[in-house]
């Protein structure tokens, strides 16, 4: 492709050289994935700045580059004000524009994202869609599967696979926003159809500066909505949640209220929730839907409510919501049961902030016919004042706290189980370093009845330890605790 084509989108340039000839074949913001006529771009970054890394670039056969900062090479330079900002501009103009061709519904918020991301996946396919999702399991295209490192992938990545969307013939693409994407611009340029808040609680605040810090950066999904009342676009909103007015204040377009109020523009009524399924009546202002799922807990009517809220926009018939709600038997990693024949529940989730924490555990306690064991841990170099609320939450509810290691990553982890438990007077509680350990305890302190919940970790498949991933599945250890002590009796 013609760079002088290319970055006549960036609009304010600034060329150190002559462009006129140049042509590239490929755009990278990772020095180390250069190639031959690869456009570098330099990005800024937490841990390094990408401007340092152009000699690596040229080694590699990049052919130009987009700095923001002067720098000292014999390639030609693109000077921007913002590299963040053109390099997702170069991406969705490398690729054509790709999210334009595809209906595309962000989700954000601090909990539900994940999980109304599935539910909303069902019931498109049930509706005859050929969809993906990218999110925090992984990325999904049609049926197959592609390992993410981070929830919401960056700009560069995003639109080149929004393309490779585009030629599976995908229609609608369900995704995942974060807030640290929202703040770093990784979803520039992607245009959005759709938008969703489920909730805003606390979670991420080593990163974001307090939480109203933290609410403007899930308001930006809002906000990139766009202005334009002739294009059928629409922000769903919970309601309920305390946050809802950043949301809907930071969208120019008419948006659906959705909760468990009386006067919700789309509400759920009739609530019976069972320890296995839930029924439940989604009122819209056209029809009642009768709601069968195996979701338990009312943060999950929540998430089903948020779903339907957008089925009900793209007219989808309810008796294809129904029948996609009916079959959906869970997410991967949330309220996961571990079942081989064992006298008490385990059960496997990923709430890892005090809010998820606070509610799976009302949950449970809600069904619960003897006691509540709780394995759960806080992760390294995140949030450190989510951790004695954490610990608080699993206190308040279980029986038994059995404090121990998540992804500890450069802490150590008896500092974090320190800020956890440092407190905490009382002897309901045990720290136990190890995970495995933790697990094993749990597995063979439980007596007939009880639920043992796993938290933190939920569909991870490994334990972070100063930066290496070793292989760790709470699923796959309970399971084994579960074995052993079945051989035993
Ligand atoms: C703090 C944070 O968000 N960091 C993200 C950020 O990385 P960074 O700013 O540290 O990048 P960097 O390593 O400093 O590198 C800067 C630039 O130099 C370049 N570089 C670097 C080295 C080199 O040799 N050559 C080179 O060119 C890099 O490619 C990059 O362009 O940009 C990267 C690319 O987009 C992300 O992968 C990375 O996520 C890290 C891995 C991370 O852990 N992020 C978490 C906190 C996160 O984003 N989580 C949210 C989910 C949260 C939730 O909802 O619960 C997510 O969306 O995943
Ligand atoms: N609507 C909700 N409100 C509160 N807690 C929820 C809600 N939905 C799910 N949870 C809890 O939060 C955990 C994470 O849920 P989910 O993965 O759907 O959220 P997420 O927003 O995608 O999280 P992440 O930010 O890690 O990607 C679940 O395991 C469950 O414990
Ligand atoms: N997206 C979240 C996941 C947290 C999961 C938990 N297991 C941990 O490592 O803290 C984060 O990066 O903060
Ligand atoms: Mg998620």
């Amino acid at each position: 492709m013609q760079l002088t084509g290319l970055i006549d989108k960036l609009n304010i340039y600034k060329t150190e050289d002559e462009l006129n000839h140049l042509t590239i074949s490929n755009i990278e913001q990772d020095s180390r994935k250069v190639r031959d006529n690869t456009l570098f771009v330099c990005i800024k970054g937490a841990q390094v700045d990408g401007h340092h890394f152009i000699a690596d670039a040229e080694a590699n056969g990049a052919c130009a580059i987009v700095a923001e900062n002067y720098v000292e090479t014999n390639l030609p330079v693109i000077y921007v004000p913002s590299t963040t900002k053109a390099l997702a501009i170069l991406a969705d103009q490398f690729y054509g524009s790709p999210s334009q061709r595809l209906n595309i519904i962000g989700i954000t918020g601090t909990n539900g994202k994940t999980t109304t991301t599935y539910l909303l996946d069902d019931i498109f396919k049930e509706f005859g869609h050929k969809t993906a999702i990218i999110g925090t399991i992984d990325m999904k295209i049609g049926n197959q599967t592609y390992p993410l490192n981070n929830t919401t992938p960056d700009s560069l990545f995003l639109h080149k696979h929004l393309n490779l969307m585009n030629e599976e013939n995908v229609d609608t693409v369900i995704m995942e926003a974060s807030s640290h994407a929202l703040h770093q611009g990784r979803v520039h340029g992607v245009q959005f159809d759709t938008v969703v808040f489920t909730n805003l609680t606390q979670d991420h605040l080593d990163y974001h500066l307090n939480m109203n810090d933290y609410a403007y950066a899930k308001s930006l999904l809002f906000s990139q909505l766009g202005n334009d009342y002739t294009d059928n676009k629409i922000a769903v909103i919970n309601a309920d949640d305390h946050y809802s007015e950043v949301m809907s204040n930071a969208s120019a377009f008419p948006y659906i209220p959705y909760g468990l109020a009386d006067d919700a523009f789309i509400k759920a009524t009739n609530l019976d929730l069972q320890a296995d399924a839930s029924t439940f009546v989604i009122e819209t202002p056209k029809e009642a839907i009768h709601v069968e799922s195996k979701l338990t807990g009312k943060f999950n009517v929540y998430n089903i409510l948020a779903a339907v809220s957008v089925a009900y926009h793209y007219q989808i018939p309810k008796e294809q919501i129904q029948t996609a709600l009916r079959k959906i038997g869970g997410v991967p990693g949330r309220l996961e049961k571990v079942e081989i024949g064992q006298n008490f529940t385990v059960i496997v989730d990923y709430a890892h902030t005090p809010d998820s924490l606070e509610n799976v555990l009302q949950t449970l306690n809600e069904i619960k016919e003897n006691r509540i064991i709780t394995v759960v841990g806080c992760g390294g170099d995140r949030d450190r004042s989510k951790r004695p609320k954490m610990a608080d939450a699993a206190i308040k509810y279980s029986q038994l706290s059995l404090f121990t290691s998540d992804n500890p990553r450069t802490e150590d982890p008896k500092n974090i189980l320190k800020d956890m438990t440092g407190h905490l007077k009382g002897d309901e509680f045990k720290v136990i370093i190890d995970r495995q350990e933790a697990i094993k305890e749990a597995i063979w302190s439980a007596q007939k009845g009880d639920i043992i919940l796993i938290a933190g970790k939920g569909h991870e498949t490994y334990q972070e330890v100063n930066g290496e991933k070793r292989h760790f599945d709470d699923r796959e250890v309970a399971k084994q605790f579960i074995e052993e002590r079945q051989k035993e009796s």
